[in-house]
């Protein structure tokens, strides 16, 4: 649905030219929720503004919904944005204006006539959990309604695409956990294609499907969300599971990955009660992640190395990703 391919963007010239793309690609499946994290800095607003077409890449393609929206230029272009609704951190709304207005508006522009435009806001306000509030004004309303109705303007006009541009951040933390589960039932409903930047590794785990972690114009790693949280060496997961320092006391350090699969299973437990040791849980982070458990263990198992050694092959051959990271 949303394919970037080789994609470059420079500010200025010459020494003092900042890279703020270099080289990014990455493709995002129809009704994908794809999260873009990284530190301020890192070019996540140029990599969205490019696919609004906001600004044009200086090489590489950008196409959306089977149009390469990098080049597309007048009506072509103007049709191609109406496929593309987008949310902001501080919503962006008129304060002048009613919700009902404030969404109509976006309505106005595609020449829907009074009637249609009426039907069409009342059943988006119902469709984000804000009806009755047509007749507000911004200033009438909490960060999430004011977020919600930045939704609704978004997908007035029936878009494929929903862009987000860190639209939680000046939420608070429950606030958060509601719009975000919004954007993924909308998604789910509609069959919309999210792609959301955010500084939050949080948001990425409620919601994403898949994930690219981008620094200084670059992207480091991208991939499902629950193949990065399960990649020791990846940076979300490496942010997402801190485990602390690996204690050196002689005894065996291992750390278990859990995949989704395997979480639920009595696994120290059994550990202890088949092998007679007596196993140290030392930090866990498991997290669920779209109803499935996926994260780390770090355990400490001391006692005679062969029987330590005969209880870590037993894990492994129950599939287990086992790693002994001290001893
Ligand atoms: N219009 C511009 N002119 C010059 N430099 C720019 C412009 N827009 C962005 N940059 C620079 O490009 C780099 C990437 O900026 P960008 O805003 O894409 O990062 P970001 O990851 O979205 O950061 P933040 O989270 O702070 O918004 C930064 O070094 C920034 O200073």
């Amino acid at each position: 649905m949303i394919s970037v391919d080789r994609v470059s963007k420079s500010y200025g010239s010459g020494d003092t030219a900042v890279h703020a793309l270099e080289n990014v690609s990455l493709n995002i499946a129809k009704g994908e929720i794809f999260g873009v994290v990284g530190q301020s800095g890192a070019g996540k607003s140029t990599l969205i503004r490019t696919i609004n077409s906001l600004e044009r890449p200086d090489s590489g393609t950008v196409t959306v919904d089977g149009a390469d929206i990098s080049r597309l230029k007048g009506a072509a272009l103007r049709s191609a944005r109406h496929n593309i609704g987008m949310i902001f951190q501080h919503f962006n709304l008129l304060s002048s204006r009613t919700v009902q207005s404030n969404v109509e508006l976006s309505l106005e522009i595609t020449g829907m006539d009074r009637g249609a435009r009426r039907k069409r806001v009342a059943e988006i306000l119902e469709l984000v959990g804000l009806e009755g509030k047509a007749a507000a004004y911004p200033a009438q309303l909490s960060g999430g309604q004011k977020q919600r109705v930045g939704i609704a303007r978004a997908l007035a006009s029936k878009p494929s695409v929903l862009l987000s541009d860190e639209a939680t951040s000046a939420l608070d933390p429950e606030t958060t956990r509601q719009i975000l589960d919004l954007i993924r039932e909308l998604s789910r409903e509609l069959g919309l294609t999210v792609m959301l930047i955010t500084h939050e590794m949080d948001v990425v785990k409620r919601i994403c499907d898949s994930a690219a972690v981008m620094s200084q114009g670059r992207i480091l790693e991208q991939g499902t969300v629950e193949g990065l949280l399960t990649t020791k060496k990846s940076l979300l997961g490496q942010a997402l599971f801190q485990l602390g320092e690996i204690p050196k006391n002689g005894n065996t350090i291992i750390e278990i990955t859990f995949n989704g699969v395997t979480a639920d299973r009595p696994v120290i437990a059994q550990l202890a009660r088949t092998h007679g040791i007596d196993v140290g849980i030392l930090g866990a982070a498991i997290e669920t992640i779209h109803g499935r458990q996926t994260g780390r263990t770090r355990l400490e198992l001391p006692g005679q190395r062969e029987i330590v050694t005969a209880a870590i092959e037993d894990l492994r051959n129950q599939g287990l990703f086992v790693e002994v990271i001290g001893c």
